[in-house]
């Protein structure tokens, strides 16, 4: 694997390889044609991280390739990064090469930005940031109109707030969802929005109600929720399920039960294993649990989780590892099968692709 080089005219040759090896992969799980969602050919990327290199006092923005992991590759622009990441990465680099407390034992770079035009970057260090960093800091972060926060070993400074606020349009909808620094969130803007009007397309009509398992901060959780009777919804990161309650509220969406628990361990209480302590109070036995939503991990359903999705009549998938999909739904043959496909093209000019498919139950 080497560096991805962006060159918009080899775009559809590169999507065209990945959508027949998707097709070639899947032909024996009897995969209908899928449906393709195209990214943006440049500046599709919300997240970016970059190492700083010094030399003689000048300062670059370097990455290093996975075939030649010792040599850093000086770059100028990232034509991946979305517009406030591109347009503040010359900026950034100039005004902080110009500040020694800005500047001194800088090791890397951190972007997050917003289709609404937010934009976070942490600035991470090899020694301990004092008062002068944070002065320097607070006019960087004033004069950029950014939120920054200054990261070291044991220490984390954050001048106004730790997230931003991503807004867009969804199907008549104005959503809204805060984004925390450090947690999980879709790197690819557009094409997350096409994956939850496609999900929201396939959930349409199901009724009964929704279990959701790796929510994260509740990207499709909030999408999805007006489309069923109640919702329970799990995931195992604190801060994560802490983002995923302001945007519940953020979206006055009231009808979302939200639990902070491995994926492991829900399949188990709902295998009337153990009981939970974060489960107290919430009546299992009230749900009429229709449909199974799972956005997991590159490592897919483990087995209990394999387990709990074979009692669901829908279970909808959204994979970013078409191997561990292929694997699940493989395991799930004999129960369930493939009803709808997508291709979601989150990964430009890399081989990675991101899918979503519907399973329906066909035997008991
Ligand atoms: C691909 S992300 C999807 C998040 C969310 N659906 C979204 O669209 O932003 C996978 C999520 O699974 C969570 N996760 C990883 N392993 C888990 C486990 N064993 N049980 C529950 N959640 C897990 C991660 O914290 C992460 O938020």
């Amino acid at each position: 694997m080497s560096l991805p080089r962006f060159d918009p005219a080899e775009y559809e040759t590169q999507l065209a390889a990945k959508i027949a090896r998707f097709k070639s992969d899947f032909a024996p799980l009897d995969l209908p044609e899928p449906e393709v969602f195209r990214s943006e050919p440049l500046h599709y990327r919300l997240r970016a991280e970059f190492r700083i290199w010094h030399s003689e006092g000048r300062l670059d923005y370097a990455m290093f390739d996975p075939a030649d992991p010792k040599r850093p590759v000086l770059i100028d622009g990232f034509p991946a990064a979305a517009a406030p990441i591109a347009a503040a990465m010359p900026v950034l680099r100039e005004r902080v090469m110009a500040s020694e407390p800005l500047r001194r034992k800088l090791f890397q770079v951190e972007f997050l930005a917003t289709l609404s035009g937010e934009l976070m970057i942490s600035l991470v260090y090899h020694r301990p940031l004092e008062a002068d960093w944070e002065a320097a800091a607070r006019e960087l972060a004033a004069a950029m109109g950014v939120q920054l926060i200054g990261r070291s070993r044991k220490q984390k400074i954050v001048l106004e707030r730790d997230w931003v606020l991503e807004s867009f349009e969804l199907d008549g909808r104005t959503l809204h969802y805060q984004q925390i620094e450090g947690s999980f969130s879709q790197p690819n803007g557009g094409v997350n929005r096409q994956m939850l009007v496609w999900a929201r397309r396939q959930a349409e009509g199901s009724g009964a109600d929704l279990l959701e398992l790796y929510c994260g901060n509740g990207n499709f959780t909030v999408a999805l929720a007006p489309l069923f009777g109640k919702v329970l919804a799990t995931e195992m990161s604190k801060s994560s399920v802490r983002a995923a309650h302001y945007n519940l509220a953020a979206n006055a969406v009231d009808n979302v039960t939200m639990v902070r628990m491995a994926s492991e361990e829900i399949s188990d209480a709902l295998a009337g294993g153990r009981a939970y302590r974060r489960m107290q109070g919430i009546d299992l036995a009230g749900y009429r649990f229709g449909t199974l939503f799972v956005d997991p991990p590159r490592s897919g359903l483990d087995e209990a989780t394999v387990a709990l999705a074979r009692r669901f009549d829908r279970i909808l998938y959204i994979s970013c590892n078409p191997q561990t999909l292929h694997d699940n739904i493989a395991a799930l043959r004999d129960t369930h099968g493939i009803a709808a496909a997508a291709a979601f093209d989150q990964f430009p000019y890399t081989h990675h692709l991101e899918c979503g498919v519907l399973l329906q139950k066909t035997a008991a």
